[in-house]
């Protein structure tokens, strides 16, 4: 499909709005609410609530997405996330945003799935396509959040008509001539580009020395920043045209013991709220903590699995010590305690002495 022309004639009903940022009123107040939920990703953080407080501003160019950023990074550390924290910041839920899996799309013939069946195929009349327009359009007062996941896997005919959203805010549909409008919409990308070339890197370096790491950098076949290794293969994958239409390209860190520990700490305290709610006491310990971290969280998987060990080693447990306890009642105070076992954990629920 080519890229249709740029539909400047058309105005943008979003065009001379300036929104305040989602429910908050300034910069610092959205940092501090992604910081709440996301770890060690201060750049990340930085490149999101810069394009949103441009917009704010009402300095952004009406005639293209508010802002696409390209989320670069390896598995798990954060990039889907903080795209589900910025819809819960400016759309008020976590789901308010319309997001396409990319690797559905790798192939072309599933590609007019995108931008709808061309006219004479099936499905071309109804316009019909993976996008849900309302998620996208937002309104006068929020903007609309789009998460295309996976950027990398698709087709070269999916990445044309993402041209066609970043060069000018507006998707012509094949079928004919109707359009979906990006030009209120945050435009996300995710992509594990380059992780895979910094693994191998690593892998070929590890071991060397801290004097021939110093040396590194004048020699050849030597240890690169990884960084940079991402930055090449990010720059070399997409076609530069495409390339330039990103506002910013962000690169995620690999997650460390410390970043997966708070991320722990952040499960242990929506825990204990909901706890606290049906009037229970806890405090959890430092081998309950070092157990989740141990088991959810990894080099390669990152805290993919984090929600999930919570669940199943921590919550299942204590869910069970809650509804078989004795005198349980909503009414009564009651203390929760946990110890490590044979590897798993044991939940005792007792009532609280007054
Ligand atoms: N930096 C982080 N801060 C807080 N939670 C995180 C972070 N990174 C990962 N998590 C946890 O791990 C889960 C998986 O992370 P996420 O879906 O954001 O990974 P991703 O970077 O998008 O990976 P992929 O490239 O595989 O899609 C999240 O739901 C969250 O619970």
């Amino acid at each position: 499909m080519q890229p249709g022309p740029p539909p400047n004639s058309t105005p943008n009903p979003m065009g001379s709005s300036r929104f305040r940022l989602g429910r908050l009123r300034s910069p610092q107040e959205l940092t501090a609410a992604l910081q709440s939920h996301i770890v060690g990703q201060e750049a990340a953080i930085e490149a999101a609530v810069r394009a949103l407080t441009i917009s704010a501003a009402g300095l952004r160019d009406p005639n293209r997405p508010i802002a696409s950023l390209l989320l670069v990074g390896p598995t798990g550390v954060g990039k889907t996330e903080l795209a589900k924290q910025l819809a819960r910041q400016v759309a008020g839920d976590p789901d308010n945003l319309c997001r396409i899996d990319m690797n559905t799309l790798a192939q072309e013939h599933y590609s007019a799935s995108l931008a709808g069946a061309p006219p004479g195929y099936a499905g071309a009349k109804e316009g019909l396509t993976l996008f849900d327009p309302a998620l996208i359009a937002g309104n006068h007062s929020r903007p609309g959040l789009v998460l295309f996941d996976e950027v990398e896997k698709a087709h070269a005919t999916v990445l044309r008509s993402l041209l066609q959203i970043l060069d000018s805010g507006v998707l012509r549909l094949s079928a004919g001539n109707e359009t979906i409008d990006f030009r209120n919409a945050i435009v996300l990308f995710t992509s594990n580009l380059g992780s895979a070339e910094v693994a191998a890197h690593e892998r070929r370096h590890r071991g060397s020395s801290s004097l021939q790491r110093l040396a590194a950098p004048f020699r050849p076949g030597a240890r690169r920043d990884s960084q940079q290794i991402v930055a090449d293969v990010v720059e070399q994958f997409f076609d530069p045209e495409l390339y330039n239409r990103f506002d910013e390209v962000v690169q995620f860190a690999p997650l460390t013991q410390t970043s997966a520990a708070k991320i722990v700490d952040l499960e242990l305290a929506r825990l204990r709220n909901q706890l606290s709610a049906i009037h229970i006491d806890w405090m959890p310990d430092d081998d309950v903590r070092s157990l989740l971290i141990n088991k959810g969280f990894d080099s390669t998987y990152g805290a993919r699995h984090m929600k999930r060990t919570v669940r199943t080693t921590l919550s299942a447990p204590i869910a069970e010590a809650v509804v078989t306890a004795p005198d349980a009642d909503n009414r009564s105070r009651h203390t929760l305690s946990t110890t490590v076992a044979q590897g798993g954990i044991v939940a005792t629920v007792t009532r609280a002495v007054s």
